[in-house]
């Protein structure tokens, strides 16, 4: 290898100890150069040569005790083996004290045997050797003293924010590895000045990284902490607003219900206003497709509660849409259950003594029947309006048992070609039955049955026979097209079981024939027949409903048996409801939109605030009073007639008057079902037909009834009308017979001093009369007032004309007559009636049948006084019907 060797005699001899040196110098030198992976041959440049230092045998050490304990650093060659470290022989690691005297062994050693002028070389080799050593180590360990320092700073710096920093708690092999590195590189640092300076480079490259990097930790940091100061203040703000957010929120659902108790209470205002202005109520239904319709788009647009919606072809407007609105709307999917619901309201008010109408009006097909009755198969959720009133009406009336009692019966009538049929006949006659508006009992076909009932079975039974018996025929639109106009009539009477008042209310539930044109149901012959008899009376009520509409002074109630059967409901102070229905069809949007227009001027029609029949028992006997007197009266001048024209009985009175089987007596009296009062509603007829028409009231007063007498003089010529108004006689006579304190026959001598003649003779007329005796209200007793009663029906009955005849069917008389009777003067305080001027008065003999049938219209309705604004006046005004010239007013019996 070409290093300079020595011996182990050299070492021994001492003078020849730089061989030695110079040897292990070699070796250093060798070994650094191998160390730094130099390539190529090494070469010992060396101070001293071999030959120089002896006799050319290689410097070899003769006691390697103290080498084995000189301490080798790290730059005099590599780090040995754990075995070939110096230990001593404790196996410690040699001490300073025990280096430095290794030295000096060495040293003294190594000049013991050397020529005195070679020992200054050798020393000052070996001194500038060892300086230079120590020099390097001393640079070598500052370095590493700064690479500490710097390295603890940055781990310092580091160690929260980066777990990878070079501080990290390290594992034994990776501190191992580590050492190991650093050592090399401070070898490295240590020997060529070039790897220092790249290391100075990296680490000031690294030092600056760091620096730059902890800048931008430093603003991350910033940026953090403003974002967190940012994040805190929108949480603030969020919060803030969230609660804002609720307060909001809380006040919207303030308002909410607000609005919608706002909306309930206008509702319910509004429904008060319609209630005092007593406008007919109008709900609209809309009919779903039917199953197997071609699913053609509907026609309806909207529906919004009262609102609805339609969309029209071009040719019925141009917007394309129409608008109508009503107090309720129902969708097609609307149960019979939500329909009622809003009906319920209504109907109750019948069990308080109102009288109430529901009438459905529709095309045909529209769902009217559906709506009154239900559809063809009944289920329970199918039920009409018509059972579940009742129903309702039977469960009312059995909560108010104990305070109220009340007796309910029903009429089924039909209007079919403009004939009134009773449905509940069962004789199979099919009679023709004539209507009387009269407000005595609310009864206005009093021929025909009243069925009393008692639970909703009956009225289903009832209902079922009514149906059979209802006039139906196959059209093209429908083949269970109701040809005619079905109406059920509900009859409440209640008396308060304290004060012995009477409550009476009526209920009419009118299922209307379809309105759809002629033309369009293809019908001939009979068919067209119907339908025109539909169509006449539709318009009949149409005509009324605009006369009302327009608060004109007449309304033509007679122009068909429809308006007449429904003129207390229509006219009076009722509270009407009417269901309008459509179909979604396109082809029958026609229809459709003047069903529609036809509903909103009936929705339009104010009828006067609904009133309560409600009579208290004072009233009830006076009314009773007044009615018998009439009636006596009028049986007075049928005797008179009678004697005076004997020989005029016609066979048509003697058949009306003799009375015959009741159409319903036999199946209902068989059913067991009734009371006996209430049986007696369809027992008239074993009497006459007559009879039955009181029986409501004035049931009990039969068993006193002398035998009826036929009258007299029937109008020949005259209406049935004439005929009917004679039909209180029997009942009022007994009335008569009844009254306390009056001798029958003194009171019949009594009414004998008024006969016919009387007031042909002795009567100037009303309105004279009127006039000239101002009205003076003194007591006066029972007698007299019959008496006056009586002279004032005679005295208006002689200026009359045969025009009041088609009126009076339609009359009534009610409380307020009373009032107004007891205004009368009394006879007492006019002992003397001016005596009739005959030129004057002109009066004109008047048939006893024809004075009779005047009576009743000669006393003003309670409606009529209204209008009028006649009360019970002390100053009486004209009469009503009769204008201050005494002449008559035109138009209906007003
Ligand atoms: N709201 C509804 N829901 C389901 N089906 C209905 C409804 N309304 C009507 N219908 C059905 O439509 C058809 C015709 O109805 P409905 O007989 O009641 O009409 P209408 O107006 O009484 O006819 P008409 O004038 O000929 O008596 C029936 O089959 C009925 O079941």
């Amino acid at each position: 290898m070409g290093i300079p060797t020595f011996e182990a005699s050299d070492l021994d001899q001492g003078g020849k100890s730089a061989r030695v040196v110079n040897c292990v110098l070699a070796l250093k030198s060798y070994s650094e150069w191998k160390q730094t992976g130099a390539a190529g041959t090494w070469k010992y440049s060396g101070i001293f040569k071999a030959q120089s230092y002896g006799s050319g045998k290689p410097f070899m050490r003769k006691n390697s005790e103290p080498f084995m304990k000189f301490p080798r650093s790290s730059s005099l060659g590599s780090v040995p083996d754990a075995d070939q470290r110096p230990y001593d022989d404790l196996g410690q690691e040699p001490s300073e004290a025990s280096i430095g005297h290794s030295l000096s062994v060495l040293v003294h050693t190594l000049l013991s045997n050397k020529k005195q002028e070679e020992i200054p070389f050798i020393v000052e080799a070996m001194l500038s050797k060892i300086t230079e050593e120590y020099q390097r180590r001393l640079a070598g360990q500052n370095e590493l003293l700064r690479t500490t320092t710097e390295g603890t700073e940055v781990c310092s710096t580091d160690k929260p924010l980066s777990g990878s920093s070079s501080c990290d708690v390290k594992e034994p092999e990776e501190q191992e590895s580590e050492e190991a590195s650093r050592s090399i590189n401070l070898e490295k640092q240590c020997s060529p000045k070039v790897n220092c300076r790249q290391l100075k480079g990296k680490l000031s490259n690294q030092r600056m990284l760091i620096e730059q990097q902890q800048m931008n930790i430093q603003a991350l940091k910033h940026t953090l902490h403003i974002t967190k100061e940012g994040m805190l203040c929108l949480q603030m703000k969020y919060q803030e607003e969230f609660y804002n957010l609720g307060k909001h929120l809380q006040g919207l659902g303030h308002a909410a219900s607000g609005y919608q108790k706002v909306l309930e209470e206008n509702r319910k205002l509004y429904n008060q206003v319609q209630d005092l202005r007593g406008n007919i109520r109008v709900y609209c239904r809309v009919r779903p497709f039917l199953p197997g319709q071609p699913n053609g788009s509907s026609t309806v647009d909207n529906i919004d509660e009262g609102n609805i919606t339609m969309i029209t072809p071009s040719k019925y407007g141009k917007e394309g849409r129409k608008f109508f609105s009503f107090n309720k709307v129902f969708a097609p999917l609307a149960t019979q259950e939500a329909v009622f619901s809003d009906t319920l309201p209504l109907i109750r008010s019948v069990l308080d003594g109102y009288n109430v109408c529901i009438f459905a009006y529709g095309q045909t097909g529209s769902g009217k029947t559906y709506t009154m009755t239900g559809p063809k198969e009944l289920t329970e959720d199918g039920l009409g309006v018509n059972y579940r009133a009742l129903t309702d009406l039977f469960l009312l009336s059995n909560q108010r048992k104990d305070v109220i009692s009340y007796e309910i019966s029903v009429q089924m009538l039909e209007i079919y070609n403009e004939q009134v049929r009773d449905l509940l006949a069962t004789d199979g006659l099919n009679r023709r039955l004539e209507i009387r508006n009269s407000s005595q009992n609310g009864i206005n076909v009093p021929d025909a049955c009243i069925i009393p009932v008692s639970s909703t079975s009956d009225v289903i039974n009832l209902m079922d026979l009514g149906q059979k018996n209802r006039a139906v025929s196959s059209t093209a639109m429908n083949d269970r097209s109701s040809r005619s106009h079905s109406c059920l009539t509900v009859h409440v009477q209640g008396r308060d079981l304290t004060s012995g008042s009477i409550i009476r209310g009526s209920m009419h539930l009118v299922d209307l024939a379809g309105s759809e044109r002629v033309d369009k149901s293809e019908v001939t012959g009979d068919r067209l027949k119907e339908a025109q008899h539909i169509n006449k009376s539709l318009s009949a009520l149409g005509d009324v409903i605009s006369a009302l509409a327009q608060k004109g002074s007449h309304v033509p109630y007679r122009n068909s048996k429809l308006t007449q059967l429904l003129q207390d409901s229509l006219g009076g102070q009722a509270k009407t409801l009417m269901f309008v229905h459509i179909s979604p069809e396109t082809e029958a949007i026609g229809e459709t939109l003047s069903t529609l227009k036809f509903a909103e001027r009936v929705a339009t029609v104010e009828l006067g605030a609904a009133k309560v029949n409600k009579d208290s028992i004072e009233v009830k006997e006076l009314k009773e009073q007044i009615a018998s007197l009439k009636a006596a009266l009028a049986r007075k001048e049928g005797e008179t007639d009678h004697s005076q024209n004997s020989r005029s009985s016609t066979p048509e009175r003697t058949k009306i008057t003799s009375g015959g089987s009741s159409p319903c007596q036999h199946s209902w009296h068989s059913a067991g079902n009734f009371s006996n009062s209430q049986r007696q509603f369809c027992e008239g007829g074993k009497k006459s037909s007559i009879t039955r028409r009181r029986s409501l009231d004035l049931h009990d007063l039969r068993r006193h009834s002398p035998p009826w007498t036929p009258i007299g003089t029937p109008a020949q010529n005259g209406k049935d009308d004439d005929k009917e108004s004679i039909s209180g006689d029997w009942v009022d006579q007994v009335m008569l017979n009844k009254h306390d304190g009056i001798n029958k026959d003194e009171n019949f001598s009594g009414l004998r001093e008024f006969p016919e003649t009387f007031y042909q003779k002795h009567s100037r007329g009303p309105s004279k009369i009127y006039l000239e005796q101002p009205y003076i209200r003194t007591p006066f007793n029972k007698r007299d007032n019959q008496v006056v009663e009586a002279q004032r029906s005679r005295s208006e009955m002689a200026s009359t004309d045969d025009s009041d005849d088609l009126e009076a069917a339609t009359s009534d008389s009610s409380d307020p007559d009373l009032l107004w009777q007891s205004n009368l003067p009394t006879m007492s305080s006019h002992p003397k009636i001016p005596g009739p001027n005959t030129k004057k008065s002109n009066p004109k003999p008047l048939k006893a049948t024809e004075a009779r049938s005047l009576i009743p219209s000669l006393i003003p309705s309670p409606a009529r006084k209204q209008l009028n604004g006649v009360g019970p006046a002390t100053n009486r005004p004209a009469r009503p019907g009769v204008g201050v010239d005494g002449k008559r007013k035109s138009g209906h019996a007003k």
